[in-house]
């Protein structure tokens, strides 16, 4: 079913996507696909995910997905040392809806390990931060606990994406789907999760707009719910987001910049 890249992938996202084409050849033989769906089907049942947002959210308060990661591509390191276990309390403490971990490993210095540390060390939803572009990436995130998914529109056709979803919600991953433009919306509209992420960073250029969230946030309707991800960095940020009745957020580098990430997000958002 699916492409190893796209015509419309930007550069850096067709290098990520490339690489991760390498990365599920060189796991396959390791792991096979099924025993990664026995171990998925070993799992407790997953911690709501959509739920957990859903409340806050409807209740017109922050709805804060805290994201834990060293690195990106375009900001090097945020944070070393790096205790995902220390960082995951910090962010229940601080009153996280549900953490973000970035499990790539060549262009975030993330790991699966980080994941399960993370989610072991607090009662959080976790969602799995990676590039998803094969249903076997789909059953290795909740093999090793996962309880939500990222879709990056940015990266597959409509078709992939539904497939993907599919089989998420078969296996009870809850799925965050995620645009930056209004194609990539019209595309994510055509599937069924509530979680429309809308991302302020171009994925082409690196430049973060908080328009992009204003803009697209006006097409996405009040059955779902809109998460604002990247570039929030102040209150004045936050407030800018709920005047205009966006109470979902996705929130890493002005955390993990932060000496103690959990007391970030209170005076970000307390
Ligand atoms: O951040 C990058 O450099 C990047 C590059 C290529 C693909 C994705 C990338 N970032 C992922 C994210 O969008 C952020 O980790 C997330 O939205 C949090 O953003 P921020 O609060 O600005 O760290």
């Amino acid at each position: 079913m699916t492409e190893r890249h796209l015509d419309k992938t930007p550069t850096i996202l067709r290098k990520i996507v490339d690489r991760k084409w390498e990365e599920i050849d060189e796991r396959k033989p390791k792991i096979s696909m099924a025993d990664l769906k026995a171990m998925a089907g070993d799992q407790a049942p997953a911690r709501g995910f959509a739920n957990a947002l859903r409340t806050r959210i409807e209740a017109h308060r922050p709805a804060v997905i805290a994201e834990i990661k060293k690195a990106s591509p375009s900001k090097g390191i945020l944070r070393d040392p790096f205790e995902p276990e220390r960082i995951a309390e910090s962010y229940e403490k601080g009153g996280a809806a549900c953490l973000s971990v970035l499990t790539d490993k060549d262009f975030f210095q993330g790991h699966e390990d980080y994941l399960k540390a993370a989610r072991a060390a607090c009662s959080l939803p976790v969602i799995r931060k990676d590039f998803m572009v094969d249903p076997y990436q789909v059953y290795e995130s909740r093999a090793i606990g996962a309880d939500c998914i990222l879709l990056i529109a940015a990266c597959l056709t409509k078709a992939q994406m539904q497939e993907l979803e599919g089989i998420a919600h078969e296996i009870g991953l809850d799925v965050l789907v995620e645009v930056h433009d209004g194609e990539e919306l019209d595309d994510a509209l055509t599937l069924s999760t509530p979680l429309m992420g809308i991302n302020n960073r171009n994925l082409h250029n690196f430049e973060v707009s908080l328009d992009t969230t204003f803009n697209l946030h006006q097409r996405i309707s009040a059955d779902r719910l809109t998460i604002t991800e990247s570039g929030i960095m102040t209150r004045a940020d936050v407030e800018a987001m709920t005047s205009r009745g966006i109470y979902g957020f996705l929130v890493g580098e002005s955390f993990m910049r932060a000496p103690d990430p959990g007391e970030k997000l209170q005076e970000l958002f307390g």
